[in-house]
């Protein structure tokens, strides 16, 4: 009797302990919510790990009312899929914190990790530094590591059985090459080889992160170094070999930025950014910015370097900047661009469309060589051909964030009704941009098919689904930074692959099995390969 006495009371303060959490689930989902709790969680600890939480998210999520609560320890957890909330929340300011799921993330400084008022000051000082000023400087860049990548292929990438995960090796270290240009000015060659090992280093950081993210417990710093030593090791050599590898750059461009004439410029060349988060291009501004302004390259640690002697920054903080810009750029700008190229190798019609549109738009050679963004720009099928595979295959699949005051968003009924819901501090939000880009609901019945008409306006009129149904950089307050750098560079890219090779593949797009890491992944990549050939002048 007292043994149940004891149980009785236990699973109370349990409760007790709970309850804003339990309160939530009630006012969002109702009795259904709070029984459907026990399932959840033995999802949750069956599927909590990164090959198999995207796979069990999208097989599973139908069978609950969404916007999903959850209780999750004590904390209150929301699972948001439909626009509708998306819309609510990426523009509340209450919204703008990252949450306690992304503590496990290798590199929780600057901007990508600040919160509240030190978010929003970093931002106002970051911002100017992806205006299309800067962005057009470093289209040279953006050709001249295209260009290096077209050799790449030519030399060594060309045959039937070219391997999935050879590609993405190569994408990424394209990639860093270009960021690491951009960023800090400084020439890596990644491209010819990853001598130093930078770029397999970012990745295994990035790999170890997605683990730590997907295991919540493994975020706590001692719970992880108890529970997994060696990661924890293996996470803190990574992170010095990095550092010490920014440092070294940082300080040398310092003393180099303080000796020249830069250094009298205190502020940097912006122009007006707006929330062009789902990467619809500022045509008209690029356009309007003629040749002879735009100023020769500044690289990004450079237009900062001002803020150090004016005392805004430390040069801590500007190597925390640099560390984290590459980070995020490398891994997402070059998974964008390996999955399009997927897509485009699986879908042969397209390919062939999309190389018509490049040979017309670009018929000469050198134009090819030095892609000149204003026409770049104006090539409506390749856009489609990108949204689609960022909505398709999304690279960065979840989102996260931390409600930091009480506040309110107001939910639809399906009869139509609207009811207010109070949303309470520190509740976790988890936004799935994967499965929302594949619903049906907001996309038709092409949902799940690579369909680029999906954003081409018709002769209906324009496109008229709901505007955070697409939302690849998030949308926003806190939406990508480097959301137009990324749409320029794989552009570039990819017109330059596409007019040289052709890219075929026997895989299809219900073979893919998908891995949530930091971005997305494929599980047993190994089995996907592609077939490259050469193209001639006659071919294309
Ligand atoms: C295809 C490529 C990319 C994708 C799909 C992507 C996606 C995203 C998403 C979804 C977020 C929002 C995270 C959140 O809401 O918490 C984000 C934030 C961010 N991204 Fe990207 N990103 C890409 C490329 C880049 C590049 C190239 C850079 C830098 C050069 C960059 C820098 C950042 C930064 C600094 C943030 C944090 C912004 C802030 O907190 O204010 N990203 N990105």
């Amino acid at each position: 009797m007292i043994l149940v006495i004891l149980l009785l009371l236990s699973i109370c303060a349990i409760i007790w302990w709970q309850r804003r959490a339990w309160l939530l689930v009630w006012r969002l989902n109702g009795w259904r919510g709070l029984v459907q709790q026990p399932y959840l969680w033995l999802l949750l600890i069956y599927y909590l790990e990164p090959k198999k939480l995207l796979q069990a998210v999208s097989r599973t999520r139908h069978r609950f009312q969404r916007p999903l609560g959850i209780v999750f320890g004590n904390k209150p957890v929301i699972y948001v899929d439909d626009p509708d909330t998306m819309e609510q929340l990426f523009n509340a300011a209450e919204c703008i914190d990252k949450s306690f799921f992304q503590e496990g993330f290798c590199l929780r400084r600057g901007l990508l990790h600040a919160r509240g008022a030190a978010w929003k000051s970093r931002r106002r000082q970051l911002d100017p530094a992806f205006g299309s000023k800067v962005l057009l400087s470093f289209i040279g860049t953006f050709n001249t590591v295209g260009n290096q990548l077209v050799h790449k292929f030519e030399t060594e990438l060309l045959g039937d059985n070219i391997k999935f995960d050879t590609l993405d090796d190569m994408f990424c270290r394209a990639v860093l090459e270009v960021s690491c240009q951009t960023t800090m000015g400084t020439e890596t060659n990644f491209t010819a080889a990853d001598t130093q090992s930078i770029a397999r280093t970012y990745s295994e950081l990035m790999h170890i992160s997605a683990l730590r993210g997907t295991k919540p417990w493994l975020q706590v710093e001692f719970i992880f170094r108890l529970l997994d030593s060696k990661n924890y090791k293996r996470t803190q050599d990574l992170m010095k070999h990095l550092e010490d590898f920014v440092r070294v750059i940082v300080e040398k461009k310092h003393s180099e930025w303080k000796a020249g004439s830069e250094h009298n410029i205190t502020s940097i060349v912006g122009d007006n950014l707006d929330s062009n988060a789902d990467g619809t291009e500022d045509l008209r501004n690029v356009k309007n910015i003629s040749k002879e302004h735009i100023p020769r390259r500044r690289i990004f640690i450079e237009q900062i370097f001002h803020m150090v002697d004016t005392g805004e920054l430390r040069m801590e903080d500007v190597m925390d900047e640099a560390l984290s810009m590459l980070m995020v750029s490398f891994e997402t700008i070059s998974t964008s661009v390996l999955v399009t190229m997927l897509l485009l190798a699986a879908h042969e019609d397209h390919q062939r469309k999309l190389r018509a549109e490049i040979a017309e738009t670009f018929p000469q050679l050198d134009q090819i060589t030095n892609i000149d963004p204003a026409q770049l720009l104006q090539m409506k099928y390749l856009d489609s051909i990108v949204y689609e595979s960022l909505r398709l295959l999304t690279t960065v699949p979840f989102n996260m964030r931390a409600v930091s005051r009480d506040f309110y968003i107001h939910l639809t009924a399906a009869g139509g009704a609207r009811r207010s819901v109070k949303i309470p501090k520190d509740t976790a939000l988890v936004f799935d941009a994967f499965n929302m880009q594949r619903d049906e609901k907001y996309w038709g019945t092409h949902a799940k098919e690579f369909h680029p008409d999906h954003f081409v306006a018709g002769s209906m009129g324009p496109i008229t689904r709901h505007p955070y149904a697409f939302v690849p950089f998030a949308k926003g307050l806190r939406y990508c930074i480097g959301n137009r750098y990324s749409m320029y560079l794989a552009k570039i890219f990819i017109v330059k692959l596409i007019y040289h090779f052709d890219f075929g593949t026997s895989t299809k797009l219900s073979d893919l099995l998908f891995i949530n890491g930091i971005s997305l992944k494929f599980d047993k990549s190994e089995n996907i390969s592609f077939q490259i050939r050469k193209l001639t002048q006659m071919d294309i």
